[in-house]
């Protein structure tokens, strides 16, 4: 039997993404790629990113996380999964430790992330420093500035899309600036082309970002992994770095995305943090039938 089986979770959402919270800390216990894929795929406990916790790693930090996607791949960060992470780990009953406090320090393969309660269903996120050279993406070839890659799709004469900017928050965007509604844009259709293009070896998270004022910016994301959501963290936060660079806006945004809406700021000491919602849709457990055919 997986060791998975019967294990409670909370599904949550952060602006609309679609995030289960599972707590392995105190277990040896790890997901597999197809156990992933397996709670995925059940209505009950259906994710666009699954947040596990196991025992801290470094001295400092209060967890470890790993990120899956519905595909099963993992991830390097999850802006709002990271706030539902900090939520659950401070007011769920059976998850909170007492000694754990307003903040939280939490690591994952991509480094550390801070996270300070801002209310009762609110959390600011540092999510760390932007990468933004070429081989920190990372692209397949050299580019001085990735402000605006060489990259386009549709007719070479009238690109339906082209020269993204590109920002490694952790795991990494792609962003497309377009001068309408980002709703317009069959991004369900481009998005996988473009997720899964050559100049990407590890893939790539697509976001299509209209600027509508010096502090507005509204986003549509193809998540890497998960296909459409109605939010992403981690590309709101590059999508405020490629705007500031570009000049098109200062160094914080509002950024509205289909399921809600987050600000980000970009730090003068180059850190960004991101201030948005949480929401606890429900818990449940782990049906052991569900992995019977991810052995
Ligand atoms: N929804 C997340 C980002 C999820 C990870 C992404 N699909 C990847 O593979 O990098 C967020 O809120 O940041």
């Amino acid at each position: 039997m997986s060791a998975l089986a019967h294990r409670r979770f909370l599904k949550m959402h952060g602006a609309g993404n679609a995030i289960v919270v599972l707590d392995l800390r105190g277990s040896a216990a790890k997901v597999r790629p197809e156990e992933a894929r397996a709670i995925a795929q059940d209505p009950g406990s259906r994710f666009d990113q699954l947040m596990v916790l196991h025992d801290p790693v470094s001295p400092g930090t209060d967890a470890f996380m790993r990120i899956y996607n519905t595909d099963g791949s993992e991830s390097g960060a999850c802006g709002n999964g990271t706030r539902c992470v900090a939520y659950a780990m401070l007011d769920d009953p059976a998850m909170a430790r007492p000694a754990e406090g307003g903040r939280l320090v939490l690591e994952t393969a991509a480094g550390r992330v801070g996270v300070r309660r801002i209310s009762e269903r609110a959390f600011t996120v540092d999510m760390g420093r932007p990468r933004l050279a070429w081989d920190e993406i990372p692209l397949s070839e050299p580019f001085p500035d990735t402000r605006r890659i060489e990259l386009q799709i549709g007719p070479i004469d009238d690109p339906i899309l082209h020269s993204p900017a590109a920002v490694n928050m952790g795991n990494p965007h792609a962003v497309f600036f377009v001068d309408r509604d980002p709703a317009s844009y069959d991004l369900a259709r481009i998005g996988p082309m473009l997720e899964n293009h050559p100049l990407f070896p590890e893939r790539a998270n697509i976001s299509i970002a209209q600027v509508t004022d010096r502090e507005a910016i509204t986003v549509r994301v193809w998540e890497r992994g998960a296909g459409l959501t109605l939010a992403c963290g981690t590309a709101a936060c590059a999508t405020v770095v490629a705007a500031s660079r570009l000049r098109m806006i200062g160094r914080q945004a509002h950024v509205r995305l289909p399921g809600g809406e987050l600000f980000v700021e970009w730090r003068a000491d180059d850190h960004v943090l991101m201030t948005g919602p949480v929401a606890l849709v429900a818990e449940g457990t782990l049906a052991p039938e569900l992995f019977a055919g991810a052995a």
